[in-house]
């Protein structure tokens, strides 16, 4: 279970046996506040935002009021408020997916997963120093941390080329940080990177499932397809991206003269996960050394004029850093299965087994060197 830092107050939605339809709730300790009932009198004027118990009202209402609201919760939390257990409530997907979007900005994982996949060529696409690649994910299956996940059936290609269809037997996990967009914006007008913080609500822990044997059939020429729609897992705590500035690093220099849209790159976030198979801690992926930031990735969505709406997510892409401790998926780790891992119960995994339980963890490291957990995301593989 996380334990929030007071300044950190990360945004959830609870049912609870004794209250009323679901609550919006503020992470404090291992506790939880209602929002929804506390909102009448703390934050009077913003009240109606929390009477849904989800996230979608208060994300659409912006910048001015999460910080009015932020405000209030971080005076209110100076008197040690009584706070309910977090064992003691369901936490519910807390907010409605409105798009999803998945980029690769991490180049340990592009670089890996360029030298698995595709051997005989350069590991880096092209484009990939340029801009940031993505793709649309599927908004309607990202679930909440705690859903089962089922192991998906596809089309499958053998090592002698034949083509057949049954479970998968490359089921990976890959960790990731999500961005979540608050206030939305006008279709036509790009969002540049200065105005990140203007439609970016705060962060989630993202544990984007992938079946590597279905995805390395079917995703040429248009890429990821059923091997990663079948779920996403988010966690269920939103920490406001203020929450963070003291956890703002500059990232690794480009190694080419970007796009004017792509500059200044904005802050880069220290922060490091950490996975864990059945209890076993098997990586700590550094979010500092994603080569592109969340503000450049906004950025570079929206330069066409998309528009965004309230409920938009887009994630990081698979956390790697350069160390083997630090990779974020298990093609990485075991290299495509070549080199099982060892767990700490004594079995070995190349890929996910039936019954297999996946936590991913997340905390924030300050200039000042105070860690702040930012939540988890757990799946359960059936
Ligand atoms: O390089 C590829 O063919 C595909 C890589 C991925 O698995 C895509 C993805 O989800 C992006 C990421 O998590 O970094
Ligand atoms: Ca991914
Ligand atoms: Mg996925």
């Amino acid at each position: 279970m996380t334990d929030f830092d007071p300044g950190t107050l990360p945004y959830c939605s609870f049912t609870a046996p004794d209250v009323d339809g679901p609550r919006v709730g503020v992470g404090i300790g291992e506790g939880v506040l209602d929002l929804t009932e506390l909102a009448p009198t703390l934050v009077p004027d913003h009240a109606l935002l929390f009477a849904e118990g989800s996230l979608d009202r208060f994300l659409a209402a912006g910048p001015d009021a999460w910080a009015a609201v932020r405000a209030a919760l971080l005076e209110h939390v100076r008197g040690a408020p009584a706070a309910r257990p977090v064992a003691e409530v369901d936490l519910r997907l807390p907010f409605a997916v409105a798009d999803y979007v998945d980029f690769y900005a991490s180049r340990h994982h592009a670089t890996n997963v360029g030298r698995i996949f595709r051997p005989d060529g350069d590991p880096l696409t092209p484009n990939w120093d340029h801009l940031p690649i993505g793709y649309h994910g599927r908004a309607g299956t990202v679930v909440v941390s705690g859903t089962p996940v089922h192991r998906p059936s596809g089309q499958l290609r053998s090592a002698d080329g034949s083509i057949g269809f049954g479970p998968s037997a490359r089921l990976d996990v890959e960790a990731e940080v999500g961005f979540v967009v608050g206030a939305g914006s006008t279709l036509g007008r790009p969002v540049g990177v200065e105005a990140f913080a203007e439609h970016v609500f705060g962060v989630c822990v993202v544990n984007d499932w992938s079946a590597r044997d279905i995805q390395a059939w079917e995703y040429v020429p248009l890429g990821p397809f059923l091997g990663k729609s079948f779920a996403t897992s988010v966690s269920p705590w939103i920490v406001p991206w203020a929450a963070l500035a003291d956890a703002h690093v500059d990232p690794p220099e480009p190694k080419v003269d970007l796009q004017e849209y792509l500059r200044p790159p904005g802050p880069g976030l220290d922060l490091e996960l950490t996975i864990a198979i059945n209890g076993s801690v098997v990586s700590h992926p550094p979010f500092a050394t994603m080569a592109w930031t969340p503000a450049q990735m906004l950025a570079h969505l929206t330069v066409n004029g998309a528009s965004l709406r309230p409920g938009d997510l887009f994630a990081s892409g698979t956390v790697s850093g350069p160390e083997t401790g630090q990779l974020g998926s298990l093609l990485e780790l075991t290299w495509n299965g070549t080199r099982p891992l060892a767990l700490d119960d004594g079995t070995e995994r190349g890929f996910l087994a039936d019954g297999d339980t996946v936590t991913i963890s997340a905390a924030a490291r300050t200039r000042d060197g105070r860690l702040l957990p930012l939540g988890e995301v757990e799946g359960h593989v059936v």
